[in-house]
């Protein structure tokens, strides 16, 4: 008997949805599934087991009494056991890496905490799965078609929980492994429970998935993880395992505090996985449009021959789809940020012949599970999904992770791109990035940033300082992740050393920036340019008085209303808006702040060099008074100047003409109204026809200051 306690509930608080309960009920069934049926019947195979110096990670055949209290089984029969389950139950012919087979003999003697950190994929769940049947009592039993394995959370039923706590209050339980959320394992009744099993003697390890969830310096805290450390006290002499994929020094020595691991074995490897490729492209400088630029990639990651070769044999591997003349095998997943884009990204795709569905957590739990058997069974090619999929989904030939703008934290991004090529075969972590992603993540990450923040003030002591310690790791983690998309160096490196591993040297091949640095150096120059010419835009716009949110969030009002459920997500929809308006002000003070600063220096070095005017085409207004006004004919005078002198001109001879061309109190009727207006427009007319100057009868338009025509212009 084991606890796992597993990362409980972490799809759910990634996507902050009312329907939590149901997805993680699915990811618990997921691990159930992977981590305890294998039915193909038993293989017997060479194992080849490698042997190890270190004393306490090997065996001694003289050893005796391995394990405490009335379960002393001799060292010889665990090595007998560890092999038979290693193959008949497994099915595995070699240890993944001498460090895997080093922490499962470690385990197996249960003579003290251990502490595994291995790279994702690189088979961490054996570890303990191994052992924990290992030391079951019923061997036998292990050659029958599964582990028998259970999950107790909060979406069981009543009669559910109660057969299975009725199985493990038997004398002699079938389960070998429970798992149990973190805040499950907080309850008084869970406590009791597992008190009580340790009284029995059945209790044999506690293990901690997932472990950096323990730290605030990890990438994902939960504080409930916090609590499990009080298990310490209630089940002494249980040997603790901790497992994680994504935790630095700092988290690995908090980990080891927070839970009480006292005696620590560690198995410690370093994040470099070689048959990973990763790149990174700037989204806003592709030749293609981005999204078919996606689709090209996929394509071509997922296709293997073409399908003229296997005209005649037809295909026959289920596994195997074809598309167009191309035949894809494996899978990929692209993870998007909001519901809306995976929705659109799926219809994209399919558009250009790629079979693809939509995951996340607005779908009904009928629908999750669907698009998730249909992917992992290849009958989809493609899921496009929220950060929730993936959870404990183990796919051996998922070739390709795209990530549509990038992570919040470069840890949370190692482990979602290491679903990636966990059969060993070559596969590729791309991340499509674009400056407004950056905003996109500043603003996200600041919205959690404020609410810690408001945590500390309310705190005092440690918890203030845990708070603190939990801001800048998500800061840290920000910066890292975006420092990974923007600067030139190995991207295994920039990982290797977020992870303190001791081995940093570049991957020389698998990498953008190793494959090419010149090219990713330039792609990085235009992507620093870009930045500032979309500042110049959004400046000439906002002058125009045409500024629309298109440019805060990258790509109309469509993306608007992306983003806005994007962070409906991660955010009551009252912060959204505030934070919109927040983001908006914040972006135009520091355009503005940018624009007047260059116009201050003069400067024509930095931010976009000087202002030039652009020369604008001149286009009369429909009403122009300019006679001829397509006439250049004097330099440096515009049709705006001669229009403005032309309105002038005509508005003094107005003024002149009612003062003294004052028919119409002179006249009793229409007619000799008209008559003598006639009579007035005709000599007007003649005069100007010989070019002579028309004087009206009045002879005191000198005295009015009145001007004569000729004299205005
Ligand atoms: N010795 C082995 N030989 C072959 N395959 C193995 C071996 N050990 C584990 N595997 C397989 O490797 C895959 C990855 O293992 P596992 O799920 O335990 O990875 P992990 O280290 O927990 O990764 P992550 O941190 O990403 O969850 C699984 O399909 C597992 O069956």
């Amino acid at each position: 008997m084991e606890v796992v306690t597993l990362e409980s509930d972490e799809e759910e608080k990634k996507e902050q949805k009312s329907s939590w309960s149901d997805i993680f009920s699915r990811k618990t069934e997921v691990q159930a599934q992977k981590k305890v049926t294998k039915k193909e019947p038993p293989v017997k195979k060479e194992v080849s087991l490698e042997s190890t110096s270190s004393s306490s990670s090997s065996f001694s055949e003289n050893e005796v009494a391995i394990g405490t209290g009335k379960a002393l089984v001799k060292s010889s029969e665990i090595i007998e056991r560890r092999d038979k389950v290693f193959v008949e139950v497994f099915h595995h012919k070699k240890y993944k890496s001498k460090l895997q087979m080093r922490a499962i003999n470690c385990i197996l003697k249960r003579q003290c905490d251990v502490y595994v950190s291995l790279p994702t994929g690189a088979g961490k769940s054996l570890c303990y799965q191994l052992p924990a049947i290992v030391h079951g009592d019923q061997i036998s039993s292990l050659r029958s078609k599964g582990i028998p394995c259970e999950t107790l959370n909060s979406t069981l039923t009543a009669a559910e929980k109660s057969n299975i706590m009725r199985e493990l209050n038997c004398v002699a339980p079938k389960i070998r492994m429970l798992y149990i959320t973190a805040e499950g394992a907080a309850t008084d009744s869970m406590k009791k429970f597992l008190a009580d099993l340790n009284k029995r003697e059945l209790l044999r390890y506690i293990i901690i998935d997932e472990a950096h969830c323990v730290t605030h310096w990890g990438h994902d805290f939960r504080p409930d993880y916090l609590s499990l450390g009080k298990l310490r006290d209630i089940c002494p002499g249980v040997p603790w395992i901790a497992l994680t994929a994504t935790a630095n020094t700092k988290a690995q020595d908090d980990i080891v505090f927070q839970l009480k691991m006292r005696n620590v074995e560690s198995f410690k490897a370093g994040t470099y996985r070689d048959n990973l490729y990763y790149d990174v492209c700037m989204r806003d400088h592709l030749s293609t449009a981005p999204e078919n630029h996606l689709a090209a990639f996929i394509t071509k990651c997922l296709s293997v021959v073409d399908k003229k070769n296997d005209d005649k044999g037809g295909i026959k591997d289920k596994n195997v789809r074809t598309q167009n003349k191309k035949i894809l095998t494996g899978s990929a997943i692209v993870y998007c940020r909001s519901r809306n884009e995976c929705e659109q990204m799926a219809l994209t795709l399919n558009k250009a012949g790629i079979t693809c569905l939509a995951y996340h957590a607005g779908l009904g739990k009928k629908d999750r599970n669907d698009v998730q058997d249909k992917w992992m069974s290849n009958e989809v090619a493609v899921v496009t999904a929220t950060v929730a999929f993936g959870m404990g989904i183990d796919k051996p030939d998922v070739r390709l992770v795209v990530h549509w703008s990038p992570s919040q934290n470069l840890a949370g991004y190692y482990q979602e791109a290491g679903r990636a090529g966990r059969d060993g075969k070559r596969s590729y972590c791309r991340i499509y990035y674009s400056n407004s992603d950056k905003n996109a993540l500043n603003f996200l990450v600041s919205g959690d940033l404020a609410k810690l923040r408001e945590k500390a003030k309310k705190k005092n002591g440690t918890e203030s300082e845990k708070a603190e310690l939990q801001i800048k790791a998500i800061q840290t983690g920000l910066a890292k992740m975006i420092e990974y998309c923007e600067s030139a160096q190995c991207r295994h490196v920039s990982i290797a050393k977020f992870f303190d591993d001791s081995d940093c040297r570049p991957c020389e091949t698998n990498c953008d920036y190793c494959r090419n640095p010149k090219d990713t150096e330039k792609k990085l120059q235009d992507f620093e340019w870009g930045k500032d010419k979309k500042a110049n835009a959004y400046m000439n716009r906002w002058k125009n008085n045409d500024v629309d949110t298109d440019d805060l969030y990258g790509g109309g009002k469509c993306s608007l209303a992306k983003d806005e459920d994007m962070w409906k997500e991660s955010a009551s929809s009252s912060t959204v808006k505030d934070r919109c308006e927040t983001e908006e002000s914040q972006r135009l003070r520091s355009v503005l702040k940018n624009e007047f600063a260059k116009r201050r220096s003069n400067n024509s070095e930095g931010f976009g060099g000087p202002v030039k005017r652009t020369k604008v085409e001149e286009k009369p207004a429909e009403d122009v008074s300019v006679i001829n006004f397509e006439l250049k004919t004097i330099p440096n005078v515009t049709l705006e100047t001669r229009e403005s002198l032309t309105r002038q001109f005509i508005k003094a001879l107005q003024r002149k003409l009612d003062h003294q061309f004052a028919l119409y109190g002179s006249c009793k009727t229409a007619m000799t109204y008209r008559m003598k207006c006639s009579h007035k427009v005709a000599e007007i007319k003649k005069k100007t026809k010989n070019f002579e100057i028309f004087e009206f009868e009045n002879t005191a338009i000198e005295q009015s200051g009145f001007s004569k025509a000729s004299n205005l212009i």
